[in-house]
């Protein structure tokens, strides 16, 4: 077949782009990415093998190449992994496969500084090339094939693609450098790069041997090759072998990200089941970290041969931006998906390993304050996700949540269910929240004017999820949790009898009124009643307790879910003067309006719509002008 010329996809030029400029500063790490998707190519073919051993063709020992050219000015990163197809390289290479990609380069603002800290959400890869090279060659020859393909770009906008000849399987890229960048065409260099950033990588990374001279200082080239790094899987090495930088690069290869983990964990598990975790939580969320097919999870290793990544059986949904190895020493080598479906030992392994995990946020929690904010600010609300989710660890995972509170407001800062628990007034047995569509919804809420006046606390639960966390989760630490705006509101306890007394006088004489709001109201209301919650505002709105809250339905309905709408009850501040007002009213003939008014506005305050507008416009105008 002869050269055929493509064009990339709109978005992989915008990617050039953005990783050209916003990584310059720290261009070495295009041979990170390439010997990383080398060592995952070796990965894949390892485990290949242990179905078809044929695909070894001979040529077993697994490893990569780097080596250089000074005078045709390349360099050469040569894997004999599983390679890829011509299929392949046109869907790999010159295409993102990855929905969402779309959205995330729509967000790109075209000024390199804003857009320059992007790069790190989306992951650099084969691309990165580009920061140092102005042609790239890729040839490779997928593992029991024959033919090979090359694909040749100057990262302009088209590629080339080509059969050719390739003796052996694998892939090899060659870097035709740019102008300037003459700094690796240099051994030293190029070794210190790889020790610094791949040193972990389980294969052996091979370069020429250093030149030996002889006793008149002549060098004698040498063709032999020699392993730059441990090649030992750094997961299998112990602890005090290990520090932090090498943690941290190796955080960076399996998942490929651009920067430093938040925190890890690693540790060796004997007992029932026998295997190694090592686990890291990333410092920032992934662009797709809502995308229900994104990729990258952590993945499975059978005694060191990688088996298969982001599979939901070793982690839960909401812990799905933990990244990492596990590594098991009693699976089989020739697990399928469909065994690790239905393994008890991989459920085993992953309850163990869901543990560390929340170990490991407990201790950032307690610890590092500061990094746990990061943590929260990232990926809270995919944790709250799993007070739901996951019921055995339901408490742990609500002792991590943090949530807006009316304590401390003007601070903006969010409190934990123990720091609430640790300010409980004298007498109060329950922790109170409201559920909004905003904060400002929440915190401006009519429903917390009583709790502000007494000075209880209330969490202000404003994210889509924290609905269904509050519907999974009852109770904390022996303590019910009770919206203020569901049930019959009962802080007695807080009350006087002075108070008690005053309360029940003014719903005695409001009782004839309330009669008649409620024929007012007639279907939209379930009931009309004295409130206590209330000191500024004429009304609000509260279900049952075991209603659906009114935010939740309107979640649902957005949602464009049917839901059966529980009638809501208007309850009345006695004290305010629309309400004495409406009292002075009762016989009038403007009574239904202001009633209606009433409800009217006790919907909008709690984020409602109403289902007539206008008629409320028409109506305030025409009591405004009475
Ligand atoms: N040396 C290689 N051998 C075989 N396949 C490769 C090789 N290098 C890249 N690929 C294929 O091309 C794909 C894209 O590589 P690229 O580096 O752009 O992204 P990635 O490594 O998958 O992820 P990220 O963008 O997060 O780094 C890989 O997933 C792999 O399928």
């Amino acid at each position: 077949m002869s050269k055929e010329t493509l064009g990339f996809q709109t978005e992989v030029k915008q990617l050039l782009q953005l990783m050209i400029h916003s990584l310059y500063s720290n261009k070495e790490i295009f041979l990170r990415e390439l010997v990383s998707n080398a060592s995952d190519a070796c990965d894949k073919l390892r485990f290949a093998a242990t179905q078809h051993a044929d695909l070894y063709e001979g040529d077993g020992e697994l490893q990569i190449k780097v080596s250089f050219d000074k005078d045709a000015r390349t360099i050469t990163i040569a894997d004999n992994g599983i390679g890829m197809s011509r299929d392949e390289v046109v869907a790999h290479i010159g295409t993102i496969a990855r929905s969402g990609t779309k959205e995330f380069f729509s967000q790109l603002t075209g000024d390199s500084a804003k857009d320059s800290h992007l790069i790190g959400q989306f992951g650099v890869g084969f691309y990165s090339a580009f920061i140092i090279a102005d042609k790239v060659t890729l040839t490779t020859r997928r593992a029991g094939e024959k033919e090979a393909t090359q694909w040749e770009s100057a990262g302009d906008g088209e590629y080339t693609l080509e059969q050719v000849d390739k003796a052996g399987r694998g892939t090899e890229i060659v870097l035709h450098l740019k102008e300037g960048e003459d700094e690796f065409l240099n051994d030293w260099r190029l070794r210190s790069i790889i020790t610094k950033y791949s040193d972990h990588i389980s294969l052996p990374i091979l370069m020429q041997k250093r030149a030996e001279y002889d006793d008149e200082g002549k060098e004698i080239p040498s063709t032999e090759l020699e392993a730059v790094n441990q090649a030992n899987a750094l997961w299998t090495r112990s602890k005090s072998e290990i520090s932090d930088e090498q943690y941290k690069e190796f955080y960076k290869h399996v998942a490929h990200d651009f920067e430093d983990p938040l925190a890890w964990s690693h540790a060796r598990i004997e007992g029932r089941q026998e295997y190694t975790e090592l686990l890291f939580v990333p410092k920032r969320a992934p662009f797709d970290l809502y995308d229900r097919d994104r990729r990258h999870g952590v993945k499975l290793y059978v005694k060191r041969v990688f088996i298969m990544e982001d599979s939901e059986k070793l982690m839960p949904q909401y812990l799905r931006f933990v990244r990492g190895v596990i590594d098991s020493a009693d699976l089989p080598l020739n697990v399928s998906r469909e065994i690790l479906q239905q393994s008890r030992d991989v459920d085993s392994i992953k309850t163990g390993c869901v543990k560390k995990v929340l170990s490991l946020l407990e201790d950032l929690r307690d610890n590092r304050a500061d990094d746990y904010a990061v943590f929260w600010q990232e990926f809270g609300k995919v944790i709250k996700e799993g007070v739901g989710e996951d019921i055995a660890n339901k408490e742990r995972i609500a002792g991590l949540c943090r949530f807006a509170s009316t304590a401390d407001e003007a601070a903006g800062e969010v409190v934990g269910l123990a720091d609430y628990l640790g300010r409980l007034k004298e007498g109060q047995d329950k922790i109170y929240y409201i559920t909004a569509d905003t904060l400002a919804a929440a915190k401006n809420s009519p429903h917390l004017e009583v709790f502000r006046k007494k000075g209880i606390e209330v969490l202000l639960l404003a994210d889509r999820v924290d609905e269904w966390l509050v519907s999974s989760l009852n109770e904390f630490d022996g303590r019910k949790l009770q919206s203020v705006a569901k049930g019959e509101l009962d802080l007695s306890q807080f009350e006087d009898e002075a108070e008690k007394k005053q309360q029940e006088e003014a719903a005695n004489n409001l009782k004839d009124v309330l009669e008649a709001i409620k024929g007012a109201l007639g279907e939209q209301v379930k009931d009309v009643r004295v409130t206590h919650r209330l000191t500024d505002s004429p009304a609000c709105l509260v279900v049952e307790n075991h209603d659906m809250s009114a935010n939740l339905e309107r979640l649902l309905k957005s949602a464009g879910q049917e839901v059966r709408s529980s009638k809501p009850i208007l309850e009345i501040n006695p004290e305010h003067a629309l309400v004495q007002k409406l009292k002075a009213e009762a016989a009038g003939e403007r009574f239904g309006d202001w009633s209606q008014l009433l409800l009217d506005q006790a919907l909008l305050a709690e984020g409602a719509q109403l289902e007539d507008p206008a008629a409320f416009v028409k109506r305030l105008n025409k009591l405004v002008l009475a």
